[in-house]
C-alpha cells in the first residue's frame, strides 16, 4: 500500500539544510534551558516514553485531567517560549500564509523512545494542518488513514525532513515505531527531536 500524495500527507526531505539543523537545534535548546523537557503521564496513569516542552502561546499536556493545551509549563509554571522564527517562517510557506502556528509541539525521543499510533485531535480548528520538523536520529514513522483499523505505511523521517499533515490527512492515525539509534550526528550523545508546528486555539 503506498501514501496516496492526494491525502493531504507531503513529505519534503532534506527540507533544512544541514546549517538550518544546526542554527534550529541551537534555538530549541535555548527554549528546553527555559522550558524542560517532562515526561509527562497519559490520563490512564502510563509514563510516556518521549519527553516533551513545547514552545508558543499554548503547549500540549497530559496528566490524569485529560489531554490538553495549556498556556504554562507543567513543572516550573511559567509560560512557554516563542515559537523560533525559523519555524514561523517554514509555517508562513507551506502551511498558512496569514494564521501563525500557536503551538509547536517538541518531542525527544531517546533509543528506546516511541509514540503509539493516534490522531492529532485536540486543536480546535482541523483546517489547520500539523507541520512537522525531524532533528537527529531517522525515526520509523506510521501513517495510516481516518480509522484506526486502516492500513498503514512506514515512513523514515530523518533530520532536516519536514511533513505535513494537511487536508484529510490531517487526522490520520499516525505514531513513531522506533527511533535507529546512531543515524546522525546533528545531537550530541543522540536522539531526535521532533518540533510539531499547529494552530491549537480557533483563529
Ligand atoms: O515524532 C513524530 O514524528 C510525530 C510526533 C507526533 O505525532 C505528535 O507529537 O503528535
Ligand atoms: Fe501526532
Amino acid at each position: 500500500m503506498s501514501l496516496s500524495t492526494t491525502s493531504g500527507f507531503r513529505l519534503l526531505p532534506g527540507r533544512l539544510s544541514p546549517a538550518a539543523q544546526a542554527a534550529l537545534l541551537e534555538e530549541v535548546a535555548a527554549g528546553l534551558a527555559d522550558a524542560p523537557l517532562v515526561r509527562q503521564a497519559t490520563p490512564g496513569g502510563k509514563l510516556m516514553s518521549v519527553a516533551m516542552s513545547s514552545f508558543g502561546d499554548l503547549g500540549w499536556t497530559t496528566d490524569a485531567k485529560g489531554y490538553r493545551y495549556e498556556p504554562r509549563h507543567p513543572i516550573t509554571g511559567r509560560f512557554w517560549p516563542q515559537i523560533p522564527t525559523i519555524l514561523t517562517d517554514l509555517w508562513r510557506e507551506l502551511a498558512d500564509p496569514e494564521v501563525p502556528p500557536d503551538a509547536c509541539l517538541i518531542n525527544f525521543y531517546d533509543a528506546d523512545a516511541k509514540m503509539g499510533l493516534h490522531q492529532d485531535k485536540d486543536e480546535a480548528d482541523f483546517r489547520f494542518p500539523v507541520l512537522s520538523v525531524s532533528l537527529g536520529d531517522t525515526a520509523v514513522f506510521r501513517i495510516g488513514g481516518l480509522k484506526r483499523s486502516d492500513p498503514t505505511t512506514s515512513v523514515r523521517l530523518s533530520s532536516g525532513d519536514v511533513c505535513l499533515l494537511a487536508g484529510e490527512a490531517r487526522l490520520y492515525h499516525h505514531g513513531i515505531d522506533r527511533i535507529l539509534p546512531g543515524s546522525s550526528r546533528l545531537i550530541p550523545g543522540g536522539g531526535r527531536i521532533n518540533l510539531t508546528l499547529r494552530r491549537a486555539a480557533a483563529a
